[in-house]
């Protein structure tokens, strides 16, 4: 084995970076700021593993999400680990690790639902079992009023909390529940009754493995059967003989994932473990992220690491390292080399911050350097009005972590209420197109297909049949949504929808300004359809800013909506943009730009002062390189500008 250092491509590393990659210890911490190179110098000890002879396979990468896998996997590329090598790296999401693992320790794998309305009919079962449960012995404690449906989202967002922390696990097998037991894990007796009659239709007759998994039950599954002893460390099922076990983002780990990283550690006892992480940049804490997984929960269950220092931000400048570390309460050294331009502009309205982020955009594009301007919004509905000025400019963008606004289901249901009002397809030129709208209809309505021909087909398979027959031309897509989705529609969405398009019909601009979103109502449209209530506010927020465009472009309703119509043409025609991207923060995280815009930050409009938001704002602030643009309303500025210094 050779102990000579690997040479990495493009970059010279520091003597804090040359002492990780080289280090040998079994256990190795790093925490460090956002920029500070952690994810870099994470690839640089992959690599020198990989130097000395290690096989590829005897190295496991474990991070939290997809997003994380790929900057990983992007860096280990910068630095020169080949493809061919790379191909062979086991770089994954804890999520992906355990439902791989636990494919070979249940002899197969299990179904994935994706969706909160995918789970959700196996939530209201469980709601009632738990309501209806003979010889329950606190029934006064499950009093309540609401529908099972209307429960599920708070239900979904305790079982995030209760699978990543393990509440469950932390008591007696033969613990009575009680309402003070639950009152004890922070849960209501509601919610911890729902979740064992949950558990139990979930996991109940199926003697090999669960009926479905969600998000987050691959390491809730796997540590809950390491730690019932059904799966152990050594098992043939987890990794053994591992050379190198690394994590990214170890601020991420929750109780799930550190007992699953612990079973892996024990597997391959002479393996060396690096993790890095900040613990500024948690931004799931409901999922039971924690920060002390790389501390003291780290010491006591694992053991004592060995703790090596990152403290220079190598991304951006001393000036911006200042605000972060102002926002963060932490000091933040930085590269005295790099340069940053900082630049705040007061926009008194989102319609000015949109006209600036197109004159950015198209500049940028008139550069020659292949360079990443990126757009970061906390809500997905703030990208319309932008969209709608890169469109009308014709310049080129692409869309992260949202599809872009003209491509939405409700904005498609929108131009469909007009196109089925004025019975003017053109906006929807293709089967697909028409394919897509059909969607939204029937996703907006409830209605469901019922066809005597489809009935051998499953639901979802009748859907896609009939909608593709009905997308074969206009006609057929306007008999369909009159003959079918607004006929089958649920009462209430019918009553809504037929209002509007009368409203559509009459091509009344007065009209269309007063009562449209009050006909429409998207925000209970929505609510009838989506289990979180975020998504049936993000609904009516990206409805509501549609409208907002549409009055903007003059007294003409019809002329609007062909407006709409031609964008959606271009957008197509261009091929995206990869070096113009508008982002969620989170679709972000661990990736840096040249240039970030980073608009709206007024008051109301980024969110409270949370921990969350701040660790939001943190992540967002420092994705940035050369530039870093801030807009914000004079009259309101968010109290983050202020906290930051970036306001007095
Ligand atoms: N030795 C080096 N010389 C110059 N630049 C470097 C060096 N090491 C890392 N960098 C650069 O520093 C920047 C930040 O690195 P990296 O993404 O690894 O940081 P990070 O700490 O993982 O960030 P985050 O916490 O935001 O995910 C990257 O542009 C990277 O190429």
């Amino acid at each position: 084995m050779s102990d000579a250092a690997f040479q990495p491509r493009h970059i010279t590393p520091s003597e804090e970076q040359l002492a990780i990659q080289l280090r040998r210890t079994r256990l190795l911490l790093v925490e460090a700021n956002a920029g500070a190179a952690k994810t870099t110098t994470l690839a640089l000890r992959i690599a020198q593993a990989l130097h000395r002879g290690a096989p590829p396979e005897s190295v496991l990468a474990l991070t939290t999400t997809e997003p994380a896998v790929d900057a990983l996997k992007a860096r280990l590329a910068f630095i020169g680990v080949e493809k061919s090598t790379l191909a062979r790296l086991r770089v994954l999401s804890y999520e992906t690790f355990s439902r791989e693992v636990l494919a070979i320790a249940e002899g197969g794998t299990t179904p994935g639902l994706e969706t909160p309305e995918q789970v959700q009919p196996y939530v209201v079962r469980a709601v009632e079992r738990a309501l209806t449960l003979p010889d329950e012995p606190h029934p006064d404690d499950l009093d309540t009023d609401a529908r099972p449906a209307d429960l599920v989202e708070g239900l979904l967002q305790s079982f995030d909390t209760i699978k990543g922390r393990m509440l469950l696990q932390q008591l007696d097998a033969e613990q009575r529940l009680t309402p003070a037991i639950a009152a004890d894990l922070g849960l209501d007796y509601l919610t911890l009754r729902t979740w064992l009659c949950y558990e139990f239709i979930r996991r109940g007759g199926h003697p090999d493995h669960p009926e479905f998994r969600y998000a987050g039950d691959g390491p809730y599954d796997l540590a809950r059967q390491l730690l019932s002893g059904e799966v152990q460390p050594g098992d043939t099922a987890l990794p053994h003989g591992l050379a190198l076990i690394c994590v990214d983002e170890m601020h991420d780990l929750n109780r799930a994932a550190f007992t699953v990283l612990k079973a892996v550690l024990a597997s391959s006892p002479r393996a060396a473990f690096v993790g890095v992480g900040d613990r500024d940049q948690v931004i799931h804490a409901q999922t039971g992220a924690e920060a002390a997984f790389m501390a003291e929960h780290f010491k006591a269950e694992i053991g004592q690491p060995e703790v090596l220092p990152l403290t220079t931000t190598r991304r951006f400048s001393t000036q911006l390292a200042q605000h972060v570390g102002a926002l963060a309460r932490k000091p933040y050294a930085a590269d005295p080399q790099a340069q940053t331009h900082i630049a705040l502009e007061p926009c008194d309205t989102p319609r000015l911050a949109a006209e600036l982020i197109a004159r950015l955009a198209q500049a940028h594009h008139a550069q020659t350097a292949q360079t990443a301007l990126r757009v970061l919004l906390r809500h997905a509905s703030q990208s319309v009005l932008i969209e709608h000025e890169l469109l009308r400019h014709g310049i080129a963008y692409g869309t992260a972590g949202f599809a872009p606004y003209l491509a939405r289901p409700e904005i498609l249901l929108v131009r469909g209420l007009h196109a089925h009002a004025r019975q003017d397809y053109a906006g929807f030129s293709t089967p697909e197109q028409r394919a897509r709208l059909l969607d939204a209809w029937l996703l907006f309505t409830g209605a469901r297909v019922d066809s005597l021909e489809l009935r051998h087909l499953d639901a979802r398979d009748a859907q896609r049949v009939a909608v593709a027959e009905a997308a074969a031309s206009a006609d057929s897509t306007h008999s369909f949504v009159e003959g079918h989705a607004l006929r089958s529609a649920q009462p209430a969405a019918r009553r809504a929808l037929e209002a509007t398009l009368a409203l559509l019909r009459s091509g009344d601009a007065d009209a269309f300004e007063a009562s449209f979103l009050t006909l429409l109502d998207p925000h209970r449209l929505a609510a009838r359809v989506f289990v979180r209530e975020a998504d049936a506010e993000r609904v009516a927020a990206n409805i509501t800013q549609l409208h907002r465009v549409a009055l903007a472009e003059g007294g003409d309703v019809d002329a609007a909506f062909r407006l709409f119509n031609q964008l959606d043409a271009v957008r197509q025609r261009s091929r995206g943009s990869e070096r113009v991207v508008l982002s969620s923060i989170e679709a972000a995280k661990g990736l840096e730009f040249d240039h970030v815009v980073l608009p709206h930050l007024t008051a109301g409009e980024f969110g409270a002062g949370t921990v969350e938001n701040r660790n939001l704002l943190y992540v967002a602030l420092t994705r940035s390189r050369q530039r870093l643009t801030l807009t914000f309303d004079p009259a309101r500025p968010s109290r983050f500008l202020k906290d930051a210094r970036f306001l007095i």
